[in-house]
């Protein structure tokens, strides 16, 4: 398949890459040779360490409700305004309590923030990499299992799953948006003759402060959303989600005991609108680095273009939203591969990762196998209790989102162009639980083949083997998203023919392989369209959006003539 790739890649980069050989265009894959690696996957079997110091750790979190404050510089604050997470599958349970920053609170950590970064942006580069490293070894070691147990607990996110987002993407974050950082600083522009004039380029933070405004779904996510702009430079609001305070909290004390300054991130919980509101009309405001829906980044976008003329700079916007990402499936596809790869996609995190599969287009001609597989394989996952280690998945977020993803299901039920086909109970009553959801659509436009669910909800399109290229064209025109896409097929050419025709269909696109588990460093992550500025997170240019370069001239020799040598024959 690799091949396959090369060869697409090089052809379809033929055009604008002329005389440039192969190598130049394929990224290199071996992770010794990039210079660094991804942290380990721990297995959790029974007896393990790892097993047995994540079963303390969630009993120890689960013991108490932790108290999350607020943080500015080097203050706590408590207000009036109190708030609880609850385990999202045992919600009369409370794991933190915590304060929404109001409006002049909000405003002090904006006058902290914007005090700091000129401070912050002298520390030495070198100074910076030490301590994210220092991090990052006490997140792989120390608090590891910490952070794994706030995770679980309070997103419902099973052991493995957890493992992948708050131990191994964060701490990939960490460690390799600082070496991707070392990188960087390695290029310096040319100088002819360095004795006579030197040229070159140091990486500034931005002055003002940036708000890094988090979703629920990956702890890892929020690490990243707030560190990596600190990294550069910058200082930064942090504003976690309400539905992962304590594992978001739990990287924020992380960070500061590695070394991280007071005031450089400030953590802020707050109601969303007020902390938008706030933030864009500070003429301070650097930048937003945002990931979460559609609408909430269209508001932020929208109050900035509002306030356009009352800014210092041109804020960065940087957001990552939501996808519609698809499974395709050809006629020569692996049935067992689409069977197993897409339960995984659609239903790990009860489909609450942006990259979940959440429709589906098979060829009449598989559909009876795949139909089989599918349900006979979907009746064996377990779902419940996150501190049973046999569940496959557990409860959704809350009560908003147990609210908007049975709406669909219900209008399945209500709809004669749709067929639910396994599962479609659901109960809120201990745990906001959803059985794993598939429904089969006559209707290719019908909404839960175009709209975000965000939920364990599988949509499915069966079409004629003989209208594949039509329901190409549809796969690619009939959503507003383009992050994640995969097609399934053992027939090279059509793998060929599904890059050029999918091409701007996803940010993250996979041949022959689930839509989800992007690696950093492996698949820099982001996609087009509605989905985002796709600015690859968890890729070497990323980090290239939270600085403002400066380019430095200096000359050596004495400025002394005012003409040109042509003047004077
Ligand atoms: N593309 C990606 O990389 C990626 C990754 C993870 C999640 N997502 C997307 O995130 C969404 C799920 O996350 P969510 O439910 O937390 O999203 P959300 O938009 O509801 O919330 C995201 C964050 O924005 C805050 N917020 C809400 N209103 C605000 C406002 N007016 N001003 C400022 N902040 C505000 C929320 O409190 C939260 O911290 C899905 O659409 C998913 O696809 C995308
Ligand atoms: N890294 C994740 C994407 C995060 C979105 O929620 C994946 O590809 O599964």
């Amino acid at each position: 398949m690799f091949a396959l790739l090369r060869n697409s890649t090089a052809k379809l980069a033929a055009a604008s890459v002329e005389c440039r050989s192969l190598s130049s265009v394929v990224p290199k894959v071996n992770a010794k040779d990039f210079g660094i690696e991804n942290e380990p996957i721990l297995g959790y079997a029974k007896g393990s360490q790892e097993r047995k110091s994540i079963e303390n750790e969630l009993a120890r979190l689960s013991s108490s409700c932790t108290e999350v404050p607020i943080v500015i510089g080097d203050k706590e604050f408590k207000t009036k305004d109190v708030r609880h997470q609850v385990m999202p599958h045992n919600h009369s349970h409370k794991l933190a309590k915590f304060y929404y920053a109001d409006r002049k609170l909000l405003q002090e950590a904006i006058t902290k923030s914007v005090e700091t970064q000129t401070k912050w942006d002298r520390t030495p580069i070198e100074e910076r990499l030490r301590i994210w490293e220092k991090a990052a070894d006490l997140m792989a070691g120390k608090y590891r299992q910490e952070l794994n147990a706030a995770t679980m607990l309070g997103q419902s996110k099973t052991v493995i799953q957890a493992e992948i987002d708050s131990a191994a993407e964060l701490i990939d974050f960490i460690r390799m948006n600082a070496y991707f950082l070392k990188e960087c600083t390695k290029y310096q522009p040319i100088s002819e003759n360095p004795k006579v004039t030197l040229n070159s380029m140091r990486y500034r933070g931005i002055d003002g402060f940036v708000a890094a405004v988090s979703p629920f779904n990956f702890t890892a996510i929020g690490g990243n959303l707030a560190y990596t702009p600190a990294l550069m430079g910058n200082s930064v609001l942090w504003k976690p989600s309400d539905t992962a305070i304590l594992s978001n909290w739990t990287i924020f004390k992380i960070m500061r005991e590695a070394g991280v300054p007071a005031g450089v991130v400030n953590f802020v919980p707050a109601d969303g609108p007020v902390f938008g509101d706030t933030i864009t009309a500070s003429p301070d405001l650097a930048g937003i680095n945002f990931t979460g829906s559609v609408p909430t980044f269209n508001r932020l976008w929208r109050q900035v273009g509002e306030n356009i003329n009352n800014y210092k700079n041109f804020p960065r916007l940087i957001g990552e939203c939501g996808g519609k990402n698809f499974h395709f499936i050809h006629p020569s596809a692996d049935v067992e591969s689409v069977v197993t790869g897409t339960l995984r996609s659609a239903f790990e995190f009860c489909g609450q990762k942006c990259s979940a599969c959440s429709r589906m287009y098979v060829p009449e001609s598989l559909w009876g196998k795949i139909k089989a597989g599918l349900i006979e394989k979907r009746n064996t996952l377990k779902i419940g209790d996150v501190t049973d280690f046999s569940s496959f998945t557990s409860a959704v977020i809350d009560d908003k989102a147990f609210a908007r993803i049975t709406s669909y299901i219900e209008h399945a039920k209500n709809s004669s162009n749709l067929e639910i086909i396994a599962g479609g109970t659901y109960s809120d009553k201990k745990g906001y639980f959803i059985d794993p959801t598939i429904i089969v659509s006559k209707d290719p436009l019908d909404k839960v083949m175009r709209q975000e669910i965000f939920g364990p909800v599988l949509s499915i399109y069966v079409y004629k083997d003989a209208d594949i290229k039509k329901t190409m064209d549809l796969v690619n025109n009939s959503t507003a998203f383009a992050l994640t896409g995969a097609v399934f097929a053992q027939d090279q050419k059509f793998l060929e023919e599904a890059l050029e025709t999918f091409k701007m269909a996803a940010g993250n696109f996979y041949l022959n392989d689930k839509s989800t588990g992007s690696v950093v460093g492996q698949q820099p992550f982001g996609g087009g369209r509605m989905s985002g500025t796709n600015d690859k997170a968890g890729g070497p240019h990323y980090i290239l959006r939270w600085t403002t370069p400066q380019s430095i001239k200096e000359t050596f020799v004495p400025l002394r003539d005012i003409d040109y040598p042509y003047m004077r024959e």
